[in-house]
């Protein structure tokens, strides 16, 4: 825990004053009892004088007031630099969440890395300001308590120290069974707060498939697991309080069954032995306290090794040491390589390999439609290109500069990429569209999102509530998936990438308007090189070239006549495609240029794009017959 030093620097000089305020109120504390032994001895004993006894209880006075002053002293010290701290440690791990890999993300649950940020932060920054400054403060009022008592009456003192042994061994015990504990319900907070995250991402498929109730089923059983550790928690805690509450009053029955005697026969002023009492009940106030603060303390021990977990995953995505620059872009696009590319992800590394010494050029302009069955790597080598993953072996270059010379900015700034699946955030249209390029502003910034939007088709955003300045993504307005996709589209399109990397990006369109966004997007596409995952014959259409991913490589490069008449593979996976292929319809017709519907189109207007996992290369036909001929087979859809 000495490493959270690093992340509460800045706030240390607070803390550690806070501290010493505690400190002082604890002292005043510990001042009390010697006031009372004073009066006692002197005043009530001797002359019997109320002058000298009021001076003393306005002194007690006094010093409680002052006791109280650092109490508030501590809380209003302590309070800001660790809010402060916590946000800090927050912004810190986000960042690192966005540096890290998309591999690392595909291993690590959302709700996991949710509650690291939230719940976890907020047990650290806990510790921070109450946990800690109170461990080191009740310690240190228990020594210098224990000390008085040896000053007051060294017999006593031992009754009491030899109580402290049962309380040691109590407090190893518990920290050995409450760690364990501790771990465990961050965990299962973590896993809880994966599936809230789940089922709300899921609430659809949930709904549609009357789920509902198997899924709360599942909800209840992970939040039973963690009320059963909390209540575990909770049980060890309360053992180990009883035990630390009861011993130090047991110490001082037999304290006082010491101590009268010794008093009675005059080995020990009356004073002194309630001096010795009332040091005892400052002392075991921490004493009493120690099983929470305790628990507090391995409550934090676990948040911060949940915390130092993410944060010590280095990243292997990295930028270069001595970064290279691309060369001047040459107008026209730029030239893609991919040499012997090879790869295989994290989970089957050392067993299987997606890509396994995949050759290809992109010349600069050009637009290559990449076609392969299901699962044989298309998205996979996509990703490739702007470093979403790294290559295992071989390289992918870009005007002959290897992608991993670039530094991670200048290569995502010259290589845009639109999915299948696209990604909206909850932001303005136009910040959507805008979200790639970080240097534009004003007309020239609403020039670029005007031409975006009329190369993917996206004219409809000007008739939703609020135009272009219509919140979407999670927390907005809902668009269809045809039209969350030609967004997606135009964002590409708006960074004016060199090259552009398209995830099968027209899949949820429907033929016309698929028709219309392929004239368009051939046009802008001149001045850029472009790869683009086929699922569509019809999307075939956009490019100049196919290349046929096969078995981890490209086994063939052509134009489509060509491979037509001379890949076999080709021929099946093509005809496969189109078996499966619109118009099996996704998207509503619309009503601008044959393509734009009104959002959320009519009820039922929408359907489902046929599933084309049928074309799976569980057909066999990686490696079976390829004999399914060229009947009709044409780009743009026809069969
Ligand atoms: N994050 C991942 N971790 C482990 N394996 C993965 C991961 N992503 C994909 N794969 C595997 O890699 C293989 C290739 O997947 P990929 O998505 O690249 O195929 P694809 O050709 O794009 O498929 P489709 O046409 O269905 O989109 C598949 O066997 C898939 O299961």
């Amino acid at each position: 825990m000495l490493r959270l030093v690093e992340w509460a620097r800045p706030a240390v000089p607070r803390i550690v004053t806070g501290g010493f305020t505690a400190l002082g109120a604890s002292l005043l504390a510990l001042a009390v009892p010697q006031v009372l032994r004073w009066i006692v001895n002197g005043p009530i004993l001797t002359d019997g004088s109320s002058q000298a006894v009021v001076a003393g209880a306005l002194l007690v006075l006094a010093l409680g007031v002052l006791e109280a002053f650092f109490v508030w002293c501590r809380r209003a010290l302590v309070a800001t630099p660790g809010t402060t701290v916590e946000r800090d440690m927050r912004v810190r791990l986000f960042r690192h969440l966005l540096d890290l890999p998309v591999e690392f993300h595909d291993r690590w649950a959302g709700g996991q890395l949710l509650s690291r940020a939230m719940s976890d932060l907020g047990a650290i920054r806990r510790w921070l300001v109450f946990g800690l400054v109170m461990l080191l403060v009740s310690a240190t009022t228990a020594v210098v308590g224990v000390v008085l008592m040896f000053v007051t009456s060294w017999v006593l003192a031992l009754v009491y120290v030899a109580g402290a042994v049962p309380m040691v061994w109590l407090s190893f015990r518990f920290r050995q069974d409450y760690k364990v504990a501790a771990r465990r319900a961050r965990e299962q907070t973590g896993d809880l707060a994966t599936a809230v995250e789940e089922s709300v991402h899921g609430i659809r498929v949930l709904k549609a498939f009357g789920r509902g109730d198997d899924a709360l089923d599942d909800f209840v059983r992970q939040a039973d697991e963690l009320r059963e550790t909390e209540i575990d928690k909770a049980r060890t805690l309360s053992r180990v309080s009883f035990a630390l509450g009861a011993i130090p009053e047991a110490i001082l029955a037999v304290a006082l069954a010491v101590g009268v005697p010794l008093t009675a026969h005059g080995h020990l002023s009356v004073g002194a032995l309630v001096a010795f009492f009332a040091t005892a009940a400052v002392v075991n106030n921490p004493v009493e306290r120690l099983g929470q603060l305790l628990a507090m303390t391995l409550d934090a021990k676990a948040s911060t090794d949940r915390f130092l977990q993410v944060m010590d995953t280095a990243s292997t995505v990295t930028d270069p040491l001595e970064p290279h620059a691309l060369p001047p872009a040459p107008g026209a696009g730029s030239t893609v390589e991919l040499r012997g590319v090879r790869f295989a992800h994290r989970s089957t590394r050392g067993s299987s390999e997606v890509l396994s010494g995949v050759d290809l050029v992109l010349e600069p302009g050009t637009t290559t439609a990449l076609v392969g069955l299901t699962g044989s790597g298309k998205t996979t080598l996509l990703q490739l290109v702007p470093r979403l993953y790294d290559v295992t072996g071989g390289a992918v270059t870009i005007d002959g500069v290897d992608v991993r010379d670039l530094t991670r900015h200048d290569l995502r700034r010259a290589v845009a990429v639109a999915f299948e699946d696209p990604i909206l955030f909850s932001a303005s249209v136009r910040e959507n569209v805008l979200l790639g390029t970080d240097d534009l502003t004003g007309a020239e910034a609403d020039a670029r999102v005007e031409e975006a939007l009329e190369v993917a088709s996206a004219g409809f955003v000007r008739r939703l509530p609020q135009g272009l300045a219509t919140v979407i993504g999670e927390e907005g307005l809902s668009l269809s998936g045809g039209q969350r996709q030609r967004v997606a589209l135009a964002r590409a399109i708006a960074t004016r990438p060199r090259v552009l990397v398209l995830d099968d990006p027209l899949s949820a369109l429907d033929v016309t308007t698929e028709a219309v966004v392929t004239r368009r997007l051939r046009e802008v596409l001149r001045g850029t090189t472009s790869l683009v995952v086929a699922h569509r014959p019809s999307t075939v259409a956009l490019a100049d070239r196919v290349a046929v991913l096969e078995d981890g490589r490209i086994t063939g490069v052509g134009t489509h006549e060509d491979l037509l008449a001379n890949h076999p593979h080709y021929r099946f996976v093509l005809t496969a495609l189109a078996a499966h292929a619109p118009g099996d319809g996704v998207e509503e017709r619309g009503d601008e240029d044959g393509v734009d519907g009104p959002p959320g189109g009519p009820p039922g207007a929408r359907a489902q794009r046929a599933p084309r996992d049928a074309a799976d290369d569980a057909t066999g036909a990686r490696t079976g017959r390829h004999d399914s001929g060229r009947a009709g087979v044409t780009p743009g859809g026809a069969r």
